[in-house]
């Protein structure tokens, strides 16, 4: 079969699924009955096998790999390997273990850098998203106040860049994650400039998604955008952003374009570089299933090598003079050199094994099956459960990997499905976030969770569950 995963974008299209056997002539009735079609669709799956190398426990339906993705054997494996090294090897391991600790930030760097389009120098792991949003945007803040900056055409700036006469402001929407706020107004206080008035902030239309008109209007309205800071998928509804229509319209207004990939990488495939984006930040603990807390990665285009981290570090410095101590600081001519200190090797080590389990899948596949695992889910919701609504585009080019459930009780429902093993988050006011991660779902996995929401919702049981709890999930 061409695309083993059509029968799943039928169902959405045809209209939905239809009530099963009973319904209409029996010929149909395989094609609508959503258990015959799950069992179908898993049985073509090529990506099927992958499942049962992910430490999902037994009885839990995990929906929150958005998150935190779930550990694996390959995962487990790298991380032992790097603990024995540390037994074993001792200080020694950063030049004797096999590969050398000494540029792990480097090596998963190029390992990453396929699925984000990037040139392997382009690419590179260390600290964290909120981080590396401090040290890049400070990076480029620097840039535009020393004058220099993305030319935009007929433009009247000082040597046709930026007026560093001109306050540089950054331009976020108001669904981003908090903390990349924090951290953008952070960066900007700490240059004198007053966040109030540049951090400029694109509404949303229907609180739910970031009309790409809005950005490139914004960018009409204010000549003072020096960078355009994106998400590359909102983290609440899963809308998807045009990458490449984004950082066109940011270089056209003479800024610079950065984006958030936290909740894209690993399970879309992105083209940075063919797209010109200027940098991006993303970590490794959704998608890429490194484990809670593991290292974070970045991209910085090549034609920005060479300039100094505003966060700089010796972790940062030219790889081969790093050892002389100097204390004059030369950056590496590679995204390394937003390094900033020594990477946690413990947090970093998981992310080898389960890069190499994304990359044997591939990306394209993994995403094929996303789209259709999101299809089903979203065709059994407008099918099954009227009462809830989807709050997460349904074209594929908007879409992320999750799908915002949108209902007025969803805190309570979110702590019932999770009390009943299936694991899926609440993010307020009214969303409950399901994520069919294309590497350990199946399609069976994601009718079981439907009809785990109906029950819940025709029994009232999660009306039994309080709210205002503020949990961590
Ligand atoms: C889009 C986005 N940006 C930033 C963060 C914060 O990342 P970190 O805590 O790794 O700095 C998260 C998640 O926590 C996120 O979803
Ligand atoms: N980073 C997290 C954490 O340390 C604890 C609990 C959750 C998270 C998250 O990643 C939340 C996530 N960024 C989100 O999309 O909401």
């Amino acid at each position: 079969m061409d695309d083993p995963y059509a029968p799943a974008r039928d169902a959405l299209a045809g209209g939905g699924l239809g009530g099963g056997a009973d319904d209409g002539d029996a010929g149909d009735a395989a094609a609508s009955d959503p258990a015959i079609l799950a069992a179908r669709l898993d049985d073509n799956d090529p990506l099927s096998a992958f499942a049962d190398r992910y430490r999902v426990p037994d009885g839990v339906l995990y929906m929150d790999g958005n998150s935190l993705g779930p550990a694996s054997d390959a995962a487990l494996a790298s991380l032992d390997r790097v603990v024995d090294e540390w037994r074993d090897l001792l200080i020694s391991g950063w030049t004797d273990a096999d590969p050398p600790w000494f540029s792990v930030g480097e090596r998963l760097g190029d390992a990453l850098a396929p699925l984000v389009g990037a040139d392997p120098s382009e690419v590179v792991v260390g600290n964290s998203i909120t981080v590396n949003v401090h040290t890049l945007v400070g990076t480029f803040l620097d840039e535009l106040l020393a004058g220099n900056g993305p030319e935009r055409a007929g433009f009247e700036r000082a040597d046709g860049t930026w007026d560093p006469a001109v306050d540089p402001a950054v331009l976020v929407n108001e669904l981003d994650f908090p903390s990349d706020h924090y951290a953008v107004r952070a960066q900007l206080r700490q240059r004198g400039l007053d966040p109030d008035e540049t951090l400029r902030v694109v509404e949303s239309r229907d609180g739910r998604t970031i009309d790409p008109r809005d950005v490139e209007g914004a960018l009409a309205t204010h000549d003072d955008v020096g960078i355009v800071f994106m998400p590359t998928a909102l983290y609440r509804s899963g809308q998807l952003f045009d990458v490449s229509r984004i950082a066109q319209a940011a270089h056209e207004a003479g800024a610079y374009a950065g984006f958030d990939a936290a909740h894209s990488a690993g399970a879309v495939p992105h083209e940075f570089r063919e797209a010109g984006v200027d940098f991006a930040v993303w970590c490794t603990y959704k998608y890429l299933n490194a484990g809670p807390g593991s290292i974070g990665a970045l991209f910085v285009a090549e034609r920005h090598h060479g300039l100094t981290p505003a966060l700089a570090g010796w972790w940062g410095h030219e790889k081969a003079t790093q050892f002389e101590m100097n204390t004059e600081y030369t950056p590496a001519d590679s995204a390394g050199a937003w390094q900033i200190g020594t990477p946690p090797l413990l947090s970093a080590a998981p992310l080898e094994g389960s890069v190499e389990l994304l990359r044997e899948a591939g990306i394209e596949r993994l995403r094929a099956k996303s789209l259709a695992l999101t299809d089903f889910l979203i065709a059994l919701v407008d099918d099954r459960l009227p009462e809830v609504g989807v709050g997460t585009p349904r074209d594929h080019a908007a879409r992320g990997g999750h799908v915002a459930l949108e209902h007025p009780d969803a805190e309570r429902l979110s702590a019932a499905l999770t009390d009943r093993g299936v694991v899926v988050d609440f993010r307020p006011p009214n969303v409950v976030r399901v994520c069919p991660a294309a590497p350990y779902t199946s399609f069976a996995d994601v009718l079981e969770v439907v009809d785990g929401i109906g029950a819940i919702l025709d029994s009232g049981a999660h009306e039994e569950y309080a709210t205002g709890g503020g949990g961590v999930t």
